[in-house]
């Protein structure tokens, strides 16, 4: 049994981990950390716990995690785990961070999209990139990991297998990206207000969307080529799940079962990526409460133009599903652990 804490436990992603840790075999919670909420039980906040978890929010404080824990989550803001985190990897505690301040490798690029400085800006270069199904070997060895931004692992887990082929145009590749408001954190703001979202659909942080170098950074990893991306975010009218329209240009003639077959080799170790069959494209209601990744595809002749729909659930694959499943690398566990859920449908 490995003993966990989750600072930032009050928050979106946070109470997930509470509720994938709960029914965990190998993980127990041992620690729940807020900021402005510490000295609250977790029900008061979040009642649907009662009886099941009812701790107390606590203060961070170093000595007390690790002590107490072996696994510590941040599922806080840009700006907080750069702070903590470092000093409870040097007491050999292992971290996953569900935010994005171990993600790129460059100070400068953190400053540039998170208009932040970062200050632990060493450990940068250290972290893991939490992208499971396509780091396990690299996560397995892990002090600490980055956890993958939520349309990042939906526009990643798309992208990626096309990516070693030579068979695509890397200079006009475009992402359009559709979340769910549970993105945007529980906070309330304007724009998530709901007589904001209701009913509307809109476009947000075009060209200064915080994971368009994280994506370009990872792709890079992939082909060798500095690839300039095209990503269009949209903030929709529904709670969880991410849907990216990815668009790749081919160099060569191939048909939509020709690159299922590239899919279906690249993910043939990957149990949370799904594959629909030619003529079927996944939807967002069919991944939730799940961390399943399912992709479809069209190759449309007359453009020789490829379109991947990539979706998730924003809050398990892209969060506190995927940390879990790195969590599982990291203990050698079958990496399904405490993940089998069936997508909740309708
Ligand atoms: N929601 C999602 O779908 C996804 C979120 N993420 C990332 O995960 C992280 C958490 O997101 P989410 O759960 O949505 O955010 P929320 O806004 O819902 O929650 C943030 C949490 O962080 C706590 N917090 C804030 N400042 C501090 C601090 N200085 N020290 C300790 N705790 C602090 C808050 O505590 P309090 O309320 O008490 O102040 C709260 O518990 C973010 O970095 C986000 O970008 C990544 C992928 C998807
Ligand atoms: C709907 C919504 O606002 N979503 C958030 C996604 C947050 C996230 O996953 O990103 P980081 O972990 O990189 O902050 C956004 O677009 O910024």
């Amino acid at each position: 049994m490995q003993k966990v804490c989750i600072v930032g436990a009050n928050g979106y992603s946070g109470v997930e981990l509470i509720r994938l840790i709960n029914q965990h075999p190998f993980l127990s919670l041992e620690l729940i950390v807020s900021h402005s909420n510490s000295g609250k039980v977790i029900t008061d906040l979040y009642p649907h716990l009662s009886e099941i978890v009812e701790e107390n929010l606590e203060v961070f404080d170093t000595n007390e995690i690790a002590e107490k824990v072996d696994i510590v989550f941040f599922a806080t803001p840009a700006g907080v785990s750069m702070d903590y985190l470092p000093a409870l990897v040097e007491l050999g505690i292992k971290c996953v961070d569900l935010s994005g301040d171990f993600r790129l490798r460059s100070s400068q690029l953190y400053k540039d999209w998170y208009k932040k400085i970062h200050t632990n800006e060493s450990y940068l270069q250290q972290s893991t990139y939490g992208l499971t199904e396509v780091n396990k070997e690299q996560i397995k060895n892990a002090s600490f990991i980055a956890n993958p931004g939520c349309y990042a692992t939906a526009g990643l887990l798309g992208l990626i297998p096309m990516m070693h082929t030579g068979l695509i145009n890397y200079e006009s590749i475009i992402i359009d990206g559709k979340s769910g408001v549970s993105g945007a954190g529980r906070n309330p703001s304007i724009s998530s207000h709901f007589a904001e979202v209701n009913e509307n659909v809109k476009a947000y942080k075009l060209g200064a969307h915080q994971h368009i170098p994280e994506i370009e950074q990872i792709l890079l990893d992939h082909c060798e080529i500095p690839i300039k991306l095209t990503f269009s975010t949209h903030l929709i009218p529904m709670t969880r799940g991410i849907l990216c329209t990815i668009y790749v240009d081919l160099i060569k003639k191939i048909s939509t079962n020709e690159i299922l077959d590239i899919y279906r080799s690249f993910y043939k170790n990957a149990p949370f990526v799904r594959l629909r069959q030619e003529g079927t494209w996944p939807s967002t209601k069919e991944v939730l409460g799940s961390n399943f990744c399912d992709l479809g595809f069209f190759v449309d002749e007359r453009t020789n133009r490829l379109t991947i729909i990539s979706v998730i659930d924003n809050v398990m694959k892209g969060a506190s599903g995927q940390a879990i499943q790195n969590v599982n690398i990291l203990n050698g566990w079958e990496e399904t652990t405490g993940l089998s859920f069936t997508p909740v449908y309708p």
